[in-house]
C-alpha cells in the first residue's frame, strides 16, 4: 500500500483526489495539507471531500505532514509546487504533479530535482486527453503544411493560468508533428490590424466562463474542409483518477521525471 499525501486538499482538485485515493485498491489516504492560514487547516480531509470522517486532519504546510505518506499528489499553484518538489527530493518522497503554469525554468529545475525522487508531471492526467495528445501529433504529421492549426480551450472563471497547460501541450505536439517549434510559431492573441495569418503560426485562444470544467479543440483547417479534435471534461474525476493511477505506478520506480505517456504505456505509440 502506498500512503498518499494530498497537497491543496481543500481545493477543487484536492477534494476529488481524496475521493479517488479512497477508491484505489493500492492507495491509502495518509496525509493532507493546505496553505498555512487556510480555514481548512485542522479539518478532517475525508469529511471535506464528502467521504465522511477518515481521521486525516489537514495540516498547515507540507512539512507538518511529510512523514505521513510515500507519495504526494499536487494540484496547487506553480510556486508552491516547486517548493514541495524541493522538499520531496530532500526526503526522497515520490510526487505526482498536476499543477499547470510551470515556467520553462521551473520545469528545468524539476528535471534536475528528479535525480533525487521519482516524479510524474503532466498538464492533464485524463486518459482520454493523453490519447488526444497522441492523435493530435499524428494528425498534424499526416495533414502537414496545407492545414492551418488552431487551438481553443475553455475553462471555469476561477482558473489562474492561460493558456491551459493542456492547450500548450497540444500546441507543442501539433508543432512537432509538422516539424515546427511552438516557441517559434505560437500566437496567443489577435487584435487590431494584424495582417493575414501566416501559414506557419499555431493560434491558441482561451475562454474563461462560469463553471466549465475543461474543454480543448484542435482545428486542422484546410481549403474547403476542417477536422476538429475535441475533448470535453464534464467532471474533475478523470483528472483525479489519472493522478491516483500515476501515484500507484510510482511504487518502486527509479528516480526520474516521468509523464502520463510513461504511466499509460503510450510512449511508443
Ligand atoms: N493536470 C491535470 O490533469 C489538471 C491540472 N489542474 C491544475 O491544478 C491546479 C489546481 O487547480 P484547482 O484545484 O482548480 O485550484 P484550486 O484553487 O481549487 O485549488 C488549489 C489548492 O491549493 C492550495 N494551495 C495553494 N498554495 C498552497 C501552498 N503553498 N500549500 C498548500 N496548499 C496550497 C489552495 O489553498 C487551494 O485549496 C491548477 O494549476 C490547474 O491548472 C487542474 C485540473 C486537472
Ligand atoms: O485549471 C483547470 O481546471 C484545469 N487545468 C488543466 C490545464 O491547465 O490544462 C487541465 C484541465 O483542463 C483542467
Amino acid at each position: 500500500m502506498m500512503r498518499v499525501i494530498v497537497a491543496g486538499a481543500a481545493g477543487r482538485m484536492g477534494r476529488r483526489v481524496g475521493v479517488m485515493v479512497d477508491r484505489h485498491p493500492d492507495l491509502v489516504y495518509g496525509g493532507a495539507f493546505e496553505v498555512p492560514g487556510s480555514p481548512a487547516v485542522g479539518s478532517d480531509a475525508g469529511e471535506l471531500a464528502g467521504l465522511g470522517r477518515n481521521g486525516v486532519l489537514i495540516g498547515a504546510g507540507f512539512e507538518s505532514v511529510i512523514e505521513d505518506g510515500d507519495v504526494i499528489i499536487d494540484f496547487t499553484f506553480h510556486e508552491a509546487t516547486m517548493s514541495f518538489a524541493r522538499l520531496a527530493a530532500d526526503h526522497h518522497k515520490a510526487m505526482v504533479i498536476g499543477t499547470t503554469g510551470l515556467s520553462g525554468d521551473q520545469l528545468a529545475e524539476l528535471a534536475e530535482l528528479s535525480a533525487h525522487f521519482p516524479c510524474v508531471q503532466a498538464p492533464n492526467m485524463s486518459v482520454c486527453v493523453n490519447v488526444l495528445f497522441k492523435l493530435v501529433k499524428k494528425t498534424a504529421a499526416i495533414l502537414g503544411n496545407d492545414f492551418d492549426i488552431e487551438i481553443l480551450e475553455a475553462h471555469h472563471n476561477k482558473k489562474k493560468d492561460a493558456p491551459s497547460g493542456t492547450a500548450l501541450k497540444l500546441g507543442e505536439l501539433a508543432a512537432e508533428g509538422v516539424g515546427r517549434r511552438l516557441a517559434d510559431v505560437g500566437v496567443y492573441e489577435r487584435s487590431g490590424i494584424i495582417g493575414e495569418r501566416t501559414s506557419q503560426e499555431i493560434g491558441i485562444q482561451s475562454i474563461r466562463a462560469a463553471d466549465i470544467v475543461g474543454e480543448h479543440t484542435v482545428f486542422f483547417a484546410g481549403p474547403g474542409e476542417r477536422l476538429e479534435l475535441t475533448h470535453r471534461a464534464q467532471t474533475r474525476d478523470h483528472f483525479a483518477r489519472g493522478a491516483t493511477i500515476a501515484a500507484a505506478w510510482l511504487a518502486g520506480k527509479p528516480n526520474g521525471l516521468y509523464s502520463m505517456f510513461d504511466v499509460l504505456d503510450l510512449q511508443d505509440l
